[in-house]
């Protein structure tokens, strides 16, 4: 009796979730001729005035039904985000007709289920066009891949907010003619993930990547005397133990990435920093035409002249033309001992009159100047509602 009463309620429910989605469809659709309208009268993607007042209303209309104000906020800057990336993703292929293809053909590192491999999903899920996986064993082999036409898109890790930049990957992009063409961010969770439903205390040796190892230090210590194994990747650990299929053996990685080789997550959150995000860059062997509307990025590596105060002169024509800079990284030259290669990257486009002027003026003053790329930027944050915290305390 209580079950038929449990499966009445679940199919109510189940209900209800379709017409949610169904309405949250609907509303993507109306999204994207707002995309459409934006184009054609010259308009930004993002309008936080208009956010906030929607926020409002909601949180406002979400209490009058029972809805924690927190809750509705929480929905909706999901449900705004996913909005402002489609339109900005819209846009920019409006904006660059040829770089659609009906195949996106991407290198990444490692197999099925790495976390690059995860972040190549996540990026092309938005973009029109089949998408072609192509696992590399190094950050050479997925640029060479772009390089000699093999694929169209390479998806390369750059920093990470545990283990900071990843050198290897800079030292690539000072080498290459290909150009930054996107960017996104993927939360990194590591799980120790088994074959069977195992005890932490029962593993006896542990496989994974040796960045993740460095990442995960006090879970280890914790674990005591378990035989560590470096691995390739972190696709190739959750192989061995899915390949192994014994109850002593784990491989560390995320949760999503053990599915595909039927690991089962006894443990997550094993970094040691809760808050573990990778930076991801997308290059093409074309540069992209971001549309004005859309919030660009811009990327540039160059070498100062070596006379004192080169590169804080570098750095005030920045200041000049009001452009604010996010990242600077520096790495040596190889074979100029001492000398170093700037990465900058600024807010802004590259066909916006302040950065162009900026960009004209750091060429002629520097020994080496390239763009990398100008690309749209990915990260949208969430539009803070003044109001909440009222609301909330009035319920
Ligand atoms: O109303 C707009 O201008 C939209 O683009 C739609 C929308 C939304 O999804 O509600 C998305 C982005 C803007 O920042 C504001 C609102």
């Amino acid at each position: 009796m209580a079950t038929n009463e449990l499966e009445e309620l679940r199919k109510a429910i189940t209900d209800t979730d379709n017409q949610l989605l169904n309405i949250i469809a609907g509303r993507q659709k109306l999204t994207m001729q707002v995309a459409q309208t934006k184009v054609k009268h010259h308009i930004p993607v993002r309008d936080q005035v208009r956010e906030e007042q929607l926020l409002v209303r909601l949180i406002k209309q979400g209490q009058a039904v029972g809805l924690d104000p927190h809750f509705v906020t929480k929905l909706f800057h999901v449900i705004i985000e996913d909005s402002v990336l489609n339109q900005q993703s819209m846009l920019a292929q409006w904006a660059n007709p040829g770089a659609q293809l009906p195949l996106n053909r991407v290198a990444f590192l490692g197999e099925k289920g790495s976390y690059s491999y995860l972040a190549t999903q996540k990026y092309f899920a938005r973009r029109s066009g089949e998408l072609m996986e192509i696992g590399c064993q190094s950050f050479a082999e997925i640029i060479q891949k772009v390089e000699s036409n093999e694929a169209d898109f390479a998806v390369l890790p750059i920093e990470n907010t545990s283990s900071g930049s990843i050198n290897e990957v800079y030292d690539q992009l000072q080498h290459t003619r290909l150009n930054i063409v996107g960017e996104l961010t993927h939360p990194i969770n590591h799980a120790l993930l088994v074959h069977n439903d195992i005890e932490p205390g029962k593993i006896q040796t542990l496989y994974a990547h040796p960045q993740v190892f460095a990442q995960c230090s006090h879970f280890l210590a914790d674990l005591g005397n378990v035989e560590v194994k470096p691995c390739d990747s972190t696709s190739a650990a959750m192989l061995i133990v899915n390949e192994l299929q014994s109850d002593t053996v784990a491989a560390i990685g995320s949760q999503a990435g053990g599915k595909l080789y039927n690991l089962r997550a006894i443990k997550s959150n094993l970094a040691n920093q809760k808050e573990n995000h990778s930076r991801f860059i997308v290059v093409a062997s074309q540069p992209i035409k971001v549309p004005l509307q859309v919030p660009a990025k811009t990327t540039v590596i160059m070498s100062t002249v070596q006379t004192p105060g080169a590169l804080v002169d570098a750095l005030l024509v920045l200041k000049e033309n009001n452009i604010n800079m996010t990242k600077l990284e520096s790495r040596p030259i190889n074979g100029n001992p001492w000398e170093e290669m700037f990465y900058l990257d600024m807010q802004g486009n590259i066909e916006d009159g302040p950065l162009q002027k900026a960009i004209d003026t750091l060429r002629g003053m520097t020994r080496y100047f390239k763009v990398l790329g100008c690309y749209p930027v990915e990260e949208v944050s969430p539009t803070k509602v003044a109001a909440v915290n009222a609301l909330t305390k009035g319920s």
